[in-house]
């Protein structure tokens, strides 16, 4: 148990790094972009820290050279997971009866490992594995991923100080106690960072996790868990189980000790799982806790009062960065008919600069969407604006999948408020625009709140502070994040806490302490410091 009360000092966020020509920060990750290029993992389990080869392996390409494969990994079956659930389970005391602040030593040693030894490594395996520009790569990983690490040893600290009041001759405590389980962390591609604080944050609070990594993000993922390993997480306080969702998830749902489901992905998956995990209850120790956050429709909504410029380059920003991968990305666009000529004409100045390829030309902006399958979502999207009456191509509207999954920046032109794609996440880029008649501001408003069922990021654009008001308030619950003149994108750890409500998640704010204190399960210790020797009360003592 801890005996002592350690305090830590608020930490600064992760320096981005520039990558500028000439820099020795550029050389160094060229150069391990090329040797990571030429190798080929092998990439086994990781179960109670031991490597575990099934043999059932997949491929892991890039998907802006997909003939070109980077590892093959290896899958787990139902015995495998049923091994890492158990691995965790027998770490389950030693981990969440260590002191906290020996938890917090292996978060920043592996924080510390990133951001020094493994940084140009870690970034290379997302450009290559994930397809990202080297600064798409340098922000998730390793910026954000040391952010989560760092702060979560902080915000721990002011978790385990909260304590209750003590009236004279009592005294009371309040122990986090980690959950009476496993977590199970179920982690998207699209950030390496969200899939280490996925099983991070429940970890620093004293949890043991099974980890299934997304198929698309494996090559990252591992390298994350053998950081992990080498910062001195012990043996089955994570456990690294690759392979397909639907068996995984089976499994581990119908684990009696399934303690917490931390998840990051789509509505449709997170609801399948919830659902799995009702259709259990009644065999789990406890209430197992469940925190998701999913998918997006994001807005950014221009006032006839906004500059033209501004409102182009947060769409360029916020709706391309990514390829559109990005929960928060901008997707659809309400613009006022006064201003739409001006915001279209910087829109297609800037698109005609943009250069799209392969993540080791670093003058492109526009790398390669994550898969076959999405490239094929995303056209199914564009190929559908292309034959509707309602809707044109305004920009962009190609793809090619020939050598990578490239799709074009694409901007749809609608007449059609509850257009498909201003309905539904597409997760690519591809942003649709209404154009609104100026007088109709306020019924807009209301029109952009009801328009799609999710709730995660917005932005609004204007100078009229009286605008800007009537739309915090009309769309008080249509984003968890609401940014006022900025691109609805690029949510920092501990300054913009991040998450949504409505279909786009449980709104626990990642990276902060709603979502730490979801990973404890509080005792509360009352003592009588002089038990009461009578049981009587004082009027007793009169008629
Ligand atoms: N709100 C947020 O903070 C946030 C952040 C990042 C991504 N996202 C969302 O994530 C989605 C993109 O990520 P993705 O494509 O990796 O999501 P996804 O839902 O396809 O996959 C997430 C994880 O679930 C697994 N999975 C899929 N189906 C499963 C099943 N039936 N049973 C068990 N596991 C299953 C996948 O293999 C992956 O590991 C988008 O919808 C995006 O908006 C949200
Ligand atoms: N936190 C990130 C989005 C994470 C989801 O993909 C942002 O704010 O852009």
């Amino acid at each position: 148990m801890d005996n002592a009360i350690f305090s830590f000092p608020k930490p600064i966020n992760e320096p981005v790094k520039a990558y500028a020509p000439g820099s020795s920060e550029k050389s160094s990750l060229k150069k391990t972009l090329t040797q990571l290029s030429s190798e080929e993992w092998d990439i086994p389990l990781v179960i109670g820290g031991k490597e575990i080869r099934t043999g059932n392996t997949g491929k892991v390409v890039m998907p802006h050279d997909h003939h070109h494969v980077l590892a093959t990994y290896h899958k787990a079956g139902e015995k495998e997971v049923q091994m890492a659930i158990d691995a965790a389970m027998k770490a389950h005391k030693d981990w969440s009866e260590l002191p906290w602040v020996e938890r917090a030593s292996v978060m920043l040693r592996v924080a510390e490992l990133l951001s020094t030894k493994y940084r140009y490594l870690l970034n290379a395996s997302v450009m290559l594995g994930q397809s990202k520009n080297p600064f798409q790569a340098e922000i998730d990983a390793p910026c954000e991923l040391i952010d989560f690490l760092r702060f979560s040893t902080f915000y721990a600290s002011q978790v385990y100080a909260d304590q209750p009041y003590s009236e004279t001759g009592i005294l009371n405590r309040m122990e986090y106690r980690a959950l009476e389980g496993f977590v199970f962390s179920l982690t998207p591609f699209n950030f390496t960072s969200i899939a280490s604080n996925l099983n991070m944050a429940p970890a620093m609070m004293g949890n043991v996790a099974v980890w299934k990594p997304s198929t698309t993000a494996i090559h990252s993922n591992y390298l994350l868990m053998k950081v992990f390993q080498e910062a001195g997480l012990p043996d089955g306080v994570v456990n690294f189980i690759p392979g397909q969702g639907s068996v995984i998830g089976k499994v581990v749902t119908a684990s009696r000790d399934l303690g917490g489901f931390h998840f990051t992905g789509s509505t449709s998956t997170f609801n399948t799982l919830w659902r799995q995990i009702g259709e259990n209850l009644g065999n789990y120790k406890s209430y197992p806790k469940i925190v998701g956050e999913t998918g997006g429709k994001n807005f950014i909504f221009v006032h006839p009062s906004a500059p033209a410029l501004d409102v182009a380059t947060a769409i360029v920003r916020g709706a391309f960065e990514y390829q559109g991968q990005k929960c928060s990305a901008g997707s659809r666009a309400y613009i006022p008919a006064s201003l739409w000529k001006e915001v279209k004409d910087y829109v297609g100045d800037m698109l005609k600069e943009i250069k799209m390829g392969d993540v080791q030309d670093f003058t492109n902006f526009i790398n390669a969407v994550i898969d076959e399958a999405s490239f094929d979502n995303i056209m199914s999207y564009i190929n559908y604006a292309k034959q509707s009456p309602d809707a044109e191509i305004v920009f962009g509207g190609n793809g090619d999948k020939s050598v990578g999954y490239f799709v074009e920046p694409t901007v749809i032109q609608t007449t059609d408020p509850m257009f498909k794609s201003m309905v539904e996440e597409i997760f690519g880029p591809v942003i649709t625009i209404y154009v609104y008649d100026d007088a109709k501001y306020e019924e807009t408003l209301e029109l952009c709140d009801r328009t799609s069922p999710y709730g995660l990021t917005g932005s609004i654009f204007a100078r009229d502070r009286y605008a800007i008001d009537m739309a915090f308030n009309k769309l008080r619950y249509a984003a968890g994040n609401f940014y006022i003149n900025d691109k609805p994108t690029g949510a920092v750890i501990a300054q913009q806490p991040f998450g949504g409500s409505r279909a786009s998640g449980t709104n626990d704010k990642a990276g902060g302490p709603l979502n730490l204190i979801r990973w404890t399960n509080a005792r509360c210790i009352k003592e009588a410091l002089v038990p009461p020797t009578s049981y009587g009360y004082p009027f007793l003592g009169e008629k």
